[in-house]
């Protein structure tokens, strides 16, 4: 497995556009005794939304784990494009409920990459988690315990955790899943104003119609790829029915 930062001129003709935050290539990854992404080569556009697009189980939340770096590939090439490490946002549900921190706290873990764990945390580090959660809508909620808040209100703490991170690249598992329509219009607007500030953002997504409004997709099916490019070109009814068809 080959990792890849700050690439500048080493890449094989044709191998990289520049236009790419990521590349990779023939990538392999899983669990112990279970191999799940299979010989995957792709890239993420920069400055664009990605969705992540396929059934249960097929692969979105082991790539966006790859490409975030806490899942390690068996093999194949990952690169990244110059810029900062990539900010993460797990699933909702991936996060302890019954974690004693509050919403605050929850947001200022996303400057431990920075500072360290557990250090104090500086003016700098403050300003960046204060801005967060304004720009999430969460201030007023930041003294409350992150397990008692509701569904859309934890996921968008923990989606200004992810913002607290500064960085641009940011990488959401299944962002609006599970929200009222509210909370998911809210979480869509919020990313595509990033995107528009200079962010690359990826989801993962089982909501096509958040798929749909992405700059690009990648389809999965059980962890192979079997369509990328803009959305209208492959989400298009016969892979959706192929890809969603039962049995
Ligand atoms: N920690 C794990 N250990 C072993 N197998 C796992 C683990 N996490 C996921 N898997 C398996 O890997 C496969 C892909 O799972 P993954 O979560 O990447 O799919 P997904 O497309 O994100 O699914 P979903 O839409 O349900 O979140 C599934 O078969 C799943 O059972």
């Amino acid at each position: 497995m080959t990792i890849m930062f700050n690439n500048s001129g080493t890449t094989p003709p044709g191998d990289e556009p520049r236009s790419e935050r990521i590349r990779f290539h023939d990538l392999n990854a899983g669990y112990p005794g279970r191999q799940v992404l299979h010989q995957l080569t792709s890239g993420i556009p920069a400055l664009t939304m990605t969705a992540l697009v396929g059934p249960n189980g097929s692969g979105k939340s082991t790539l966006l784990g790859v490409l975030a770096g806490v899942i390690d590939a068996t093999s194949g090439h990952l690169r990244y494009t110059e810029g900062s490490p990539p900010a993460f946002v797990p699933q909702r549900g991936a996060v302890g409920d019954t974690l004693p921190l509050t919403a605050r706290q929850t947001v200022e873990m996303g400057r431990w990459g920075e500072r360290g764990l557990w250090r104090k945390l500086t003016r700098k580090d403050r300003t960046a988690v204060d801005s967060a959660m304004e720009r999430l809508g969460v201030a007023d909620l930041a003294a409350r315990q992150l397990g008692e808040l509701s569904g859309g209100q934890r996921q968008r703490v923990l989606i200004a955790q992810g913002l607290a991170q500064q960085s641009d690249l940011l990488l959401l598992d299944e962002p609006t899943t599970g929200l009222d329509p509210e909370a998911r219009n809210r979480i869509t607007a919020l990313l595509a104003d990033l995107v528009a500030d200079g962010t690359t953002v990826v989801q993962a997504t089982h909501d096509l119609e958040a798929a749909r409004s992405a700059d690009a997709c990648l389809l999965l099916a059980d962890g192979r790829l079997i369509g990328q490019g803009p959305p209208e070109e492959v989400l298009t009814a016969t892979a959706l029915s192929r890809v969603w068809q039962p049995g």
